[in-house]
């Protein structure tokens, strides 16, 4: 993979690399558009086959932040960072490697504000946090915003009634059928905010404990991992995995809707075409699940819950808009995501 080129494909914006002998620190900062404000995005930990896979990585998820903070209407833009995991590393050496990642995110000089994901804890974001104020999501009793999955999941309730309205002329869930693929934290606070609402609930997760909390505690009907695909319902919503909407799967679906948290759900952009010619009305993934990320940009300003629940309340808007522009242009609302973000930063 040419880099530049792929910066280019992707409209780039910067790549920051920074390698520290003496922590093992190889970290990549990628910054992909500035426009509404500075990047915001987590730092993922994993192990990596190379470099390039890494700084790849980074770009690719960058990009995703952007359009994620774009259709949103934050005041910011798309950033993420990777530390390429070394092996054999001791608590020790993990604390020194992050106190030397703090120093490098502080040489950005705020283009990127840092946060956890994939491999972090609030723990390495506590020890950030003694190097830069350029990070968000470390320790809560600091004042910063906590777990982001109850408003992630309020998020997608709200998508969730946007597309109950868009598909079914509703303005209410009651009696609706939904089916949840993963009740872990995201899909857990779902399906109590949907049980709420007068939603009947099937759920799957790989976890039986998960399962059996959301039978005791909303009535929900328990099915297998794999068949789930087949439910019928009126509301699918995937708050597991990734490329779950795939050539596999989408044949088997028996829903009017997918509307979930996941990030990535189409494995490939064709399967939002494949889905909108089976009439199945899909919500696009970063436009649904953008709570959590509301939820930390938030500290930002000073964290404000009620400041945070309004505009994650407001994910209803956005959906309805993308669902309507979609009908009207016969497009994908997949697509009409990407258009909307797009016309916001390039024209
Ligand atoms: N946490 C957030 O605020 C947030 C924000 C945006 C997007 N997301 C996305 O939402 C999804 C869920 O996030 P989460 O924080 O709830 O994660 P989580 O790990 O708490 O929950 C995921 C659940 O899915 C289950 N699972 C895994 N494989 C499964 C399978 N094959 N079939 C059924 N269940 C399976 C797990 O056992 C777990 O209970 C992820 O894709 C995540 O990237 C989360």
């Amino acid at each position: 993979m040419d880099i530049f080129n792929y910066a280019d494909e992707l409209k780039y914006g910067s790549i920051h690399l920074k390698a520290d002998q003496e922590t093992g620190l190889r970290a990549i900062v990628a910054v992909h558009n500035l426009k509404f404000g500075p990047g915001i995005g987590g730092c993922r930990f994993i192990e990596y086959e190379s470099s390039d896979a890494a700084i790849t990585d980074a770009m690719r998820l960058a990009r995703g932040m952007t359009y994620k903070a774009a259709i949103s209407g934050l005041p910011h833009g798309g950033g993420k960072a990777v530390i390429m995991r070394p092996k054999g590393l001791t608590e020790e050496g993990r604390a020194k490697l992050f106190a030397r990642y703090g120093e490098f995110v502080d040489s950005l000089g705020g283009i990127y504000i840092t946060c956890e994901d994939s491999g972090t804890s609030v723990n390495d974001m506590n020890i950030v946090k003694q190097h830069t104020n350029h990070v968000l999501g470390y320790d809560p009793a600091s004042g910063s915003s906590g777990d982001p999955s109850p408003l992630t999941a309020y998020g997608v309730r709200r998508g969730i009634e946007a597309a109950a309205k868009h598909q079914f002329g509703r303005d209410n869930l009651e009696g609706l059928k939904v089916s949840i693929q993963g009740v872990g934290s995201v899909g857990y606070y779902l399906a109590k905010e949907l049980h709420a609402l007068g939603a009947e609930l099937i759920v799957t997760d790989i976890n039986p404990a998960s399962v059996k909390r959301c039978e005791d505690e909303f009535g929900a009907k328990a099915v297998g991992a794999d068949a789930i695909y087949d439910v019928d319902c009126d509301i699918f919503a995937p708050c597991a995995l990734g490329s779950i909407l795939n050539d596999q799967t989408i044949g088997r679906l028996k829903c009017d809707v997918v509307a979930g948290a996941s990030n990535n759900q189409l494995a490939q952009d064709r399967h939002g075409e494949a889905l909108r010619a089976r009439g199945i009305l899909y919500a696009p993934d970063y436009a649904i699940n953008a709570g959590g990320l509301m939820n930390v940009a938030q500290e930002f300003a000073g964290y404000d819950l009620d400041a945070v629940r309004e505009r994650v309340h407001g994910i209803y808007d956005t959906m309805l808009h993308i669902f309507e522009r979609a009908a009207k242009e016969e497009l994908p609302t997949h697509l009409v995501a990407d258009k909307i973000v797009e016309e916001k930063l390039y024209s």
